[in-house]
């Protein structure tokens, strides 16, 4: 069943379409990570789903309903962490959880669903004094009141210390094993690798890619890095290099050379081509796409014509 869907949607501030017709559709349970570079869409898209800014053409469901007319409706059954979330700075951490609860018309114990997030001990403070990662943790508190059924999670990581990401990626995974969907917005590629089990990325308002991790690194044409440690660097081996078929560029340091190759191009040729130069090989490195490499290609559009990713243009 889908719990997020949207048609066509649209959203534009004078000349910027800020959301270009979206097609989404999130399943019950899935952990679904929404990427993209700055102005990419992604907190108007969250916007338009929370009923905060209404779109300017296509339409939207959350849980079935509308996202225009019934967003009271959504927002009682959606738990939220808004990307600017101002605190009250005189009311304690208390206050703000109690708050919550009773907007949801829940019965959750506010000290637990702090002791949760790691704010246990701060429970009385006035959140006024609170430091960033402090206040995300309490917006995430009060996020998690009312046991939603879909938590709307926009960068729910900035500003945490690695430790709080820790906990943060922990109580993701125990909102989706007690029934919850998840829909969340990064810049953090390790947060988005470790636990979503679907990625969207949004670029120029939008949806260019979506699919597994899996899936999307599977289906990416990724050319292979290669270092190679080296005694000497001659003045024809960068040239010689360069000259070869499958090499798209070589670079160095002096202690190695940095070589980028076609995807599975053989790499023999390329330590022939260095040893003739009289270098004597050292120690040898390889790497391949990382999330960080597929999201870059994606988003600026290197190589997008052999990307075989689903490409929604
Ligand atoms: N209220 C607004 N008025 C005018 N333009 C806006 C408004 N809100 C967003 N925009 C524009 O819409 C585009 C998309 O912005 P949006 O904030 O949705 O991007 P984002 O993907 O969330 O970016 P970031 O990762 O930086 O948070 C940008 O060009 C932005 O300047």
């Amino acid at each position: 069943m889908s719990i997020i869907q949207t048609r066509n949607l649209r959203r534009r501030f004078g000349d910027v379409a800020a959301v270009d017709g979206l097609d989404l559709e999130v399943q019950r349970g899935e952990i679904y990570g929404f990427l993209g570079p700055n102005g990419a869409g992604k907190s108007t898209t969250i916007n338009m789903l929370l009923g905060f800014v209404p779109p300017t053409g296509g339409s939207g469901t959350i849980l079935d309903a509308d996202i225009e007319t019934q967003s009271l409706q959504i927002r009682q059954r959606t738990g939220v962490l808004p990307e600017d979330f101002g605190v009250y700075d005189r009311l304690t951490a208390r206050k703000h959880v109690e708050f919550a609860v009773d907007t949801k018309n829940a019965a959750d114990d506010p000290a637990q669903l702090l002791e949760r997030v790691g704010l246990g001990d701060a429970i009385d403070r006035k959140s006024g004094g609170f430091s960033t990662g402090m206040t995300q943790r309490l917006a995430l508190a009060m996020a998690l009141a009312g046991e939603p059924e879909l938590l709307i999670l926009d960068e729910p990581s900035s500003g945490l210390d690695p430790n709080g990401a820790r906990e943060m990626r922990q109580i993701v995974t125990e909102e989706v094993d007690r029934g919850a969907t998840v829909f969340f917005s990064s810049h953090s590629m390790e947060q988005v690798e470790a636990i979503c089990d679907r990625v969207g990325i949004m670029r120029e308002g939008r949806l260019v890619a979506e699919d597994t991790i899996d899936g999307l690194k599977s289906g990416f044409s990724s050319p292979s890095k290669l270092r190679v440690g080296v005694d000497s660097v001659p003045d024809a081996v960068l040239q010689r290099l360069r000259g070869l078929e499958s090499v798209i560029d070589a670079r160095t340091d002096s202690r190695f050379i940095y070589i980028e190759l076609e995807e599975e191009a053989p790499k023999a040729p390329v330590f022939s081509t260095i040893e003739d130069q009289g270098v004597t090989i050292g120690e040898i490195g390889t790497k391949t796409a990382s999330l960080e490499d597929l999201f870059a290609s994606i988003t600026t559009g290197e190589r997008s014509a052999e990307n075989p990713v689903e490409v929604r243009q």
